[in-house]
């Protein structure tokens, strides 16, 4: 099975919406049809970001997908300040991002809730990026293992092998984001192949064959040829390096580098 690599760009909390047109029509600039054949690119905007991003893409008929960082598990109604699923979907997204570390620690996101919100994004026909890993003390422990694959087995409890057949998996270490510190290709390499066994174990070795497996924390173009040689690692998503366009056009087109 051919796992088309996936390079999603996630820029936090950072770019206003004109910032954002600037930085994508740059990026499609610095990217080919082969490139964009070879591997999909994906940005993941601040909410207000998104209807410019769509605007553009759609007119320029950009081969760039986008999508969310976060969405509600309700569908609409007194939550304020949230945004729903069919919202983004009605934005024409097609990722979104479920469980992100920042905001497992800054809004206290448990598994159940990801668990909510992986199914909410499914109904409206949104595919998760679902982001697992270890903070720097499990890691010393040596759980890092154990510990990913129970947020793993916690965000997917409830769902069905069709709809994890198409799920997005984001290995990253807590003490890789933002930090310049790394996992080695071996260390993506081990959670990588132990994420797919588990999924192999919950669903089948053909949906475990198919699911694109990402690392993440603090990718660069200069980093990122030998983290994409593993076997089992499909793509990345990169934080601070996606909001340079010339920086995440290079981690795009990772196959170019000698
Ligand atoms: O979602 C992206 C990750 O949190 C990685 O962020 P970083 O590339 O800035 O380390």
């Amino acid at each position: 099975m051919t796992r088309r690599p996936l390079m999603a760009g996630n820029w936090k909390m950072n770019l206003t919406h004109l910032e954002a047109i600037a930085l994508v029509q740059k990026l499609a600039f610095s990217l080919n049809d082969d490139d964009l054949e070879k591997v999909e690119v994906a940005v993941l905007p601040p909410f207000t970001d998104i209807r410019s991003v769509q605007t553009l893409i759609d007119a320029d008929r950009y081969n760039i997908a986008y999508g969310a960082q976060d969405l509600s598990q309700h569908d609409s109604g007194a939550y304020t300040g949230d945004i729903s699923g069919a919202m983004l979907a009605k934005l024409g997204c097609t990722y979104v991002v479920v469980g992100h570390s920042e905001r497992r620690e800054y809004h206290a996101e448990t598994d159940e809730l990801v668990a909510a919100k992986i199914k909410a994004a499914y109904k409206h026909e949104l595919t998760p990026i679902l982001c697992v890993g270890e903070p720097l003390e499990v890691r010393q422990e040596n759980r890092h293992v154990e510990h990913t694959l129970a947020q793993l087995d916690g965000a997917l409890d409830g769902l069905g092998a069709a709809q994890a057949a198409s799920i997005v998996v984001a290995y990253e270490p807590v003490w890789a984001i933002g930090t310049g510190e790394v996992a080695t290709p071996d260390d993506a390499q081990e959670m990588a192949a132990a994420i797919r066994e588990r999924l192999a174990k919950l669903y089948s070795a053909e949906v475990a064959a198919g699911v694109r497996i990402l690392y993440g924390g603090s990718v660069k173009a200069a980093n990122v040829k030998p983290i994409m040689e593993q076997p089992d690692v499909d793509g990345a998503l990169v934080g601070g390096a996606s909001i340079v366009a010339d920086e995440f056009a290079l981690i795009a087109r990772y196959h170019r580098n000698p």
